[in-house]
């Protein structure tokens, strides 16, 4: 498994966040992570960015134990849902951010942020400030940003929560789109049944501190506890 979460528990004081979590996820998929306000979502993440740590348990990327590993050299990247871009850098440097700090030649930079800008649909707004964007445009910008270093794994933290129904469609395509394109491996939290489905290669359902995979989309559906059923029952109700 490219990415191996091995008994995972976490506590915040005498709080048991996450209980007992443990999981795999092959290169190049996307997990979607269900779960209600609370049952430790964010938490899981931070402990896989290194941003917080764990009580028990361990984390394997590509084989190596990166447990002790500090979160800056994990090369992870973690995307909020309020996109954190750099407000005086204008699209197109926004983007470039991550080959500038590593000294790509000038012509090498202009190439790749290009093609990114271009895969973003984001071509004629290189030129604008965070401010004159919108929302699903500062969450492209933020993917652009992040995906142009190559991270060996994405985390995603409900990205599209806070945009309008019709421009989190937009990017839930957009997203499956790139995941495809890029290679992405990436972890997917959501509190959206539907966003679960469709962005997940695989599914989990987190609930107080535990986490389940479901071995198909058929098996998700079918669980009483991930609220499927009682929805299809709603609408036919209706
Ligand atoms: N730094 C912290 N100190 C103490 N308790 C915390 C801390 N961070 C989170 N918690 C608690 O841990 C539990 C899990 O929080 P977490 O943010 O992981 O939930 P979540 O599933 O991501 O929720 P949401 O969907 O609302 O973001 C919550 O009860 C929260 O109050």
């Amino acid at each position: 498994m490219f990415l191996q979460i091995n008994h995972i528990q976490k506590k915040y004081k005498d709080k048991l966040v996450i209980q007992d979590v443990s999981f795999g996820l092959e290169a190049h998929q996307t997990l979607s992570i269900l779960g209600k306000s609370g049952c430790g979502k964010s938490t899981l993440l931070k402990i896989i960015a290194g941003i917080e740590e764990q009580n028990k348990g361990d984390v394997f990327l590509n084989e190596k134990n990166i447990s002790n590993i500090n979160s800056n050299e994990r090369n992870i990247v973690y995307l909020f849902q309020e996109p954190l871009l750099f407000p005086n850098l204008n699209v197109f440097e926004n983007i470039a951010f991550g080959l500038r700090i590593r000294k790509l030649a000038s012509a090498d930079v202009e190439q790749k942020v290009e093609q990114m800008l271009e895969s973003l649909e984001l071509k004629d707004h290189d030129k604008k400030m965070p401010h004159q964007i919108s929302g699903g445009q500062k969450q492209r910008v933020a993917f652009g940003r992040a995906l142009i270093i190559n991270p060996p794994l994405i985390l995603l933290d409900e990205p599209f929560s806070s945009l309008d129904v019709e421009t989190r469609a937009t990017m839930q395509q957009l997203y499956k789109t790139i995941a495809k394109k890029f290679n992405i491996t990436a972890l997917f939290v959501t509190h959206d049944l539907k966003e679960a489905l469709l962005m997940g290669d695989k599914i989990s359902y987190m609930d107080k501190g535990l986490l389940e995979i479901f071995d198909s989309k058929k098996d998700f559906i079918e669980a009483d506890k991930t609220g499927v059923k009682s929805e299809i029952e709603f609408w036919n109700n209706l």
